[in-house]
């Protein structure tokens, strides 16, 4: 019985990486009986006697898993924000970073398209990056066309299993060709507009990219809340997670209750306001469970 990680799945075919090689197998009945799928991302145990007829036995206990793209044992997001072009959109920014705390994954920022801002817009976005430093998240402001310091940003991706998250546009495909420019991801718009529909069939596959591996799918593109209560959301925001034993009712919810401490923090500039806004209105959908994008 071998060990292995399963990298790739097509059509029943699971693509299990031990050692140097890639073992194609299936799962075994056994799993189907337990109504377990195994899924990109799995740590197996399998049979690899034959190398074209592999059969997965069991899979381990999974640390994690995302239905969007369907992998397991997700490391980090790779959070990416275009500085420009789009506008910079701190409020989508704040909703990836919640789906990422829900789901234990810790994200890196990655802002884009630095070459296209003017001194004015760059002391902006300097200023939001100095914001999400403060709350303790890795932020990196970058330009895809050329990376000023490539092998800092390869090592957010070292040693790690990645999923890369962002709205249609921002540079997720430009940065990771940048990093790894083997996978020649297709950021030509057009083309890609073409093959848009294809995208959400296509099987996902855990691709190289600065010694560590990425799903080659985007994650999280349903961006609404159905899986937060509001009890949950405060854990979501570190700066509030930290406040919250000092507010004075358990299960404050930070909003309207006497004696909240994080509402005094933000009333003092401690918390930023903007953050906490999001909060406020992200707390309000859940509580109306309307999804909104
Ligand atoms: N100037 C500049 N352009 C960039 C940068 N990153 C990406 N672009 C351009 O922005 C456009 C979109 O980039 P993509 O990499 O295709 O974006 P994406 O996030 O993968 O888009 P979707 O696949 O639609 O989700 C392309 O025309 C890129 O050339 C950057 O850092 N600087
Ligand atoms: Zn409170």
């Amino acid at each position: 019985m071998a060990e292995g990680r399963i990298m790739k799945a097509i059509s029943g075919f699971y693509y299990v990486k031990s050692g140097d090689q890639v073992i194609q197998c299936r799962g075994r009945g056994v799993l189907r009986k337990q109504k377990i799928t195994p899924l990109v991302g799995d740590f197996v145990e399998f049979d690899g006697t034959h190398p074209e007829e592999g059969y997965i036995f069991s899979i381990k206990s999974r640390r994690n898993m995302l239905n969007r793209p369907p992998v397991a044992n997700v490391d980090q997001a790779i959070i990416v924000s275009s500085a420009i072009m789009p506008d910079f959109n701190p409020l989508l920014l704040d909703r990836f970073l919640v789906l990422t705390e829900l789901k234990r994954i810790s994200p890196v920022i990655v802002i884009t398209k630095k070459d296209l801002l003017s001194d004015k817009e760059l002391e902006s976005i300097e200023a939001y990056q100095d914001l999400y430093k403060e709350v303790g998240y890795s932020t990196e402001l970058i330009s895809s066309r050329e990376l000023e310091e490539p092998d800092r940003l390869k090592s957010h991706f070292s040693g790690q299993v990645s999923v890369i998250a962002g709205q249609s546009g921002v540079g997720k495909s430009s940065l990771l060709n940048a990093i790894n420019p083997s996978l020649e991801l297709k950021t030509d718009d057009i083309s890609k507009s073409l093959g848009r529909g294809k995208h959400t069939t296509k099987h996902v596959e855990l691709v190289e990219a600065g010694n560590g591996l990425v799903a080659d799918t985007p994650g999280f593109s349903s961006l609404d809340f159905n899986e937060v209560t509001s009890g949950e959301l405060g854990d979501c925001f570190p700066e509030i997670a930290e406040l919250k034993v000092n507010c004075r009712f358990r299960g404050c919810l930070h909003n309207k209750e006497p004696g909240c401490a994080v509402k005094e923090v933000v009333s003092n500039g401690e918390v930023s306001s903007s953050r906490y806004s999001h909060y406020l209105r992200f707390l309000d959908e859940i509580k109306s469970r309307k999804p909104r994008y």
